[in-house]
């Protein structure tokens, strides 16, 4: 759910991340997160400063149309999702469930893992669901932006709930 300045909430699907470590590809997230209309959350340590200037070298003026959570640590971002009420779906290359043959709910949130390690144990312990982007054999993973955009699309499809332009 996201609540609103009102105090209204409305079932929206968010973005998390976890750790990341390229700021390019954070920056590619954030742009998807204000294009499709979907609240992204960062978890830090990032593998770079955090910072205005970051931001906007790397998501351009994509990174002020973004709601953009910047989370201290992983118990800050759970201390929030616990109160969101919404359920935890990780994308893993270590899942055997495929994305597009799960039914997704319209205030999901959607983590990826840090591009040098992934999620650790403790993440995929606590997650409600972890989803799979089948791949060809012999490959190690997709980027992890590519792997958000696949799963968002779809959660966004099944849901119904595409930005209005
Ligand atoms: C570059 S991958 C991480 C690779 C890392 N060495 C590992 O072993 O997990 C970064 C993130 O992208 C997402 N990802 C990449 N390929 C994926 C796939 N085929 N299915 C689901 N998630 C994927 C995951 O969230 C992963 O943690």
């Amino acid at each position: 759910m996201l609540k609103l300045p009102s105090g209204d909430t409305v079932p929206l699907m968010q973005i998390a991340l976890f750790q990341p470590d390229q700021p390019t590809n954070t920056g590619t997230l954030l742009r998807l997160g204000a294009c499709m209309g979907t609240p992204v959350h960062i978890i830090e340590p990032c593998g770079f400063p955090f910072s205005k200037r970051a931001l906007r070298r790397y998501a351009m003026d994509y990174a002020d149309h973004v709601t953009l959570h910047h989370h201290a640590d992983w118990h800050a971002f759970q201390r929030w999702r616990i109160e969101s009420g919404s359920r935890l779906l990780l994308l893993t290359t270590k899942s055997a469930q495929p994305y597009h043959q799960f039914t997704y709910q319209p205030d999901d949130i959607l983590m990826v893992g840090s591009e040098s390690t992934g999620a650790p144990d403790y993440v995929h312990d606590i997650a409600d669901h972890r989803l799979l982007v089948p791949m060809t054999a012999n490959v190690r993973s997709l980027n992890v932006a590519v792997s958000m955009a696949m799963v968002l699309g779809e959660g966004l499809r099944q849901t119904d709930n595409w930005p209005e332009g």
